[in-house]
């Protein structure tokens, strides 16, 4: 059998979070994707749609409700704390570099060793050397050793943050809002940075981000979700975009005029309460062409040409 191109296989994955004395959310529904090793996929959409929920399903630092999770073949939805172990250092995951992000009382070797200390029993001396490999591997250098969080940049925390994911040579990476709170120079170094990290270790990113020029960036391909549900998967953010919440979520972004921002927005109607509807399509109650159909059947994610696929009754 030849070496499967699919790093993830996800099927018909939920997400719920029982909350006390408040009714069930469902972070993440009926949801299906595959990830080919060593593409770059982008995960847009609005505060709340699940993002992060689905990172974390993927690492398994959240438990699905339902659905099956293959990463490399395996089936990995069941696996216990210690199963997991065998394969929890080929993924990592990367947060925003903010000084909140590390133990304020831990300097940046103990940051980086702590992963390495968790898989390796090489000496101290040995870790030592592959820390400081690593750091030059994303600008930084042996002085950075010694610092703490509060002592350094944004930028640099953010490399420090890189280096901690990449110690262990993962495989797969979720950048979790990884540039989201640097300035644009900057934030184009760490991108370019990631992108060369990846040619050099062959890896897989799942990069979520509210930011979608730097999606626009580095992506190969980007889905779009809403309220937990996959929209749109489009090769290509330059592509000619067809689901209406991804039209109006790229008019309500890319506009740098905060003003017309507003105007923009007209393209979702205001609803009171944003839920998922008990049936139809989960975009209808703020979709300007929804149809009677819309509120009955939900759309399927249907393949419209080269790999763009859009959930939407207009195009069926
Ligand atoms: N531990 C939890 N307990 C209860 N509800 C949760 C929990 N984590 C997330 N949720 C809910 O699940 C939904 C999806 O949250 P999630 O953090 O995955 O969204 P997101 O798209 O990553 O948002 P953001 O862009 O703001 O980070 C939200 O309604 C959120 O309130």
């Amino acid at each position: 059998m030849g070496e499967s191109v699919n790093l993830f296989e996800i099927n018909s994955l939920y997400k719920c979070y029982n909350q006390k004395e408040k009714p069930k959310v469902y972070a993440v529904y009926n949801l299906n994707l595959t990830i080919k090793k060593r593409e770059t996929l982008g995960l847009v959409g609005e505060s709340g749609c699940g993002k992060s929920t689905l990172g974390k399903m993927l690492l398994k630092l959240e438990q699905p409700t339902r659905g099956t999770i293959i990463f490399n073949q395996q089936d990995i939805t069941n696996y216990s704390f210690n199963q997991m172990r065998k394969i929890r250092n080929g993924m990592q995951m990367i947060f925003q570099g903010n000084a909140n992000a590390f133990n304020p009382y831990f300097p940046v070797e103990q940051i980086i060793r702590e992963p390495l200390d968790n898989y390796s029993h090489e000496s101290k001396e040995k870790k030592r050397e592959k820390i400081v490999a690593m750091l030059e591997k994303v600008g930084l250098n042996k002085t950075y050793l010694t610092r703490y969080g509060h002592e350094m940049s944004g930028g640099q925390r953010q490399r420090v943050g890189i280096a901690r994911a990449l110690i262990l040579n993962p495989e797969f990476v979720v950048c979790d809002e990884a540039v989201s709170s640097i300035d644009y120079a900057l934030k184009n170094q760490i991108l370019t940075l990631l992108t060369d990290l990846k040619k050099q270790f062959g890896l897989t990113y799942l990069f979520i981000s509210h930011d979608i020029a730097a999606v626009n960036k580095i992506c190969d391909r980007v889905i779009v979700m809403y309220l937990g549900n996959i929209v749109e998967i489009i090769p290509n953010i330059n592509d000619k975009v067809q689901h209406p919440y991804t039209k109006a979520l790229l008019a309500a972004t890319l506009i740098p005029d905060p003003r017309k921002r507003e105007k923009s927005r007209v393209l979702f109607k205001e609803t009171e309460e944003i839920k998922i509807p008990e049936k139809g399509c989960v975009f209808q109650n703020r979709c300007l062409y929804a149809q009677q159909v819309c509120t009955i059947e939900p759309p399927a994610l249907v393949s419209k040409d080269n790999e763009h696929y859009v959930a939407c009754h207009l195009y069926q």
